[in-house]
């Protein structure tokens, strides 16, 4: 039985990105935006109704971290203002279970876009290797994606994008050979897909839009990634 009026579109959505990110298909149709170490940003130019809606997709492989520690920080309502640069507000409006909940959020002003909102559910999920032998893929996900309103949603003249993001990771060990079995962050690599597609709700023009994309994704992954680390370092290994 449902549990809740989303039960079935989060499990769908989620599903769709878990599919997309196992497969990682970057093929010519992703035009490569950001080249800087680790960290590959693509996007696809694309417009609906006059309106830049480029998909965005990106990966990144960061040592000494896992799956489960860049989801969990990427999801916690609580830490959400502490990493997110473009954000002026963040809250929750609701929990529909311990791992998802709605939140409201404004973004900054982005130069010279007007102010933007948001209002989505947020679930992380651990998906195992389903088949029994050792190495099949192990997934930490999170997805924040639109709703159209919330009873607790405060009223606003903001515009709302519309956005359905997600987070995947796979995290890989050096095996226990290199290592006399004790396993410690010189031995782990997280390797992070993140997809998003947003649109950004009230016309802006395509230059001005694809100019704050190209500067502004590569800048929230880099500081993203790096709080991951620092919260982490000191703390022990979440598998
Ligand atoms: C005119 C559209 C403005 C605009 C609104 C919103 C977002 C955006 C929404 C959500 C997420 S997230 O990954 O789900 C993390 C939770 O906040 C990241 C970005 C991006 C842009 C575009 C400007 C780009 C950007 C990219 C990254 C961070 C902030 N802004």
């Amino acid at each position: 039985s449902p549990k809740h009026k989303y039960y079935k579109e989060i499990n769908e959505v989620i599903a769709e990105h878990i599919k997309y990110a196992a497969k990682l298909d970057i093929d010519n149709t992703w035009e490569l935006i950001h080249d800087e170490g680790e960290m590959k940003v693509f996007k696809r130019e694309m417009e609906e109704d006059g309106m830049v809606v480029d998909p965005l997709k990106a990966v990144h492989t960061v040592k000494g971290i896992t799956g489960h520690e860049v989801c969990h920080y990427f999801w916690n309502p609580d830490v959400r203002m502490e990493w997110e640069g473009t954000l002026e507000s963040a809250q929750v409006l609701d929990w529909f279970s311990e791992d998802t909940c709605v939140c409201y959020q404004i973004h900054k002003k982005v130069w010279p876009t007007t102010q933007r909102e948001a209002l989505f559910w947020t679930q992380i999920r651990h998906v195992p290797n389903e088949d029994e032998d050792e190495d099949g893929p192990d997934y930490w996900i999170v997805c924040n994606y639109s709703i159209p309103d919330h009873d607790k949603c405060p009223a606003s003249k903001n515009v709302r994008i519309n956005m359905n993001v997600a987070m995947v990771c796979e995290t890989s060990m050096e095996p226990p050979s290199s290592h006399d079995g004790e396993i410690t962050r010189d031995h782990i690599t997280c390797r992070i897909t993140y997809a998003a597609n947003v649109n950004p709700g009230g016309w802006a023009p395509a230059s001005v839009l694809r100019a704050v994309y190209k500067r502004e994704y590569p800048k929230f992954l880099k500081r993203f990634t790096q709080y991951v680390m620092d919260q982490t370092k000191d703390k022990p290994i979440m598998f």
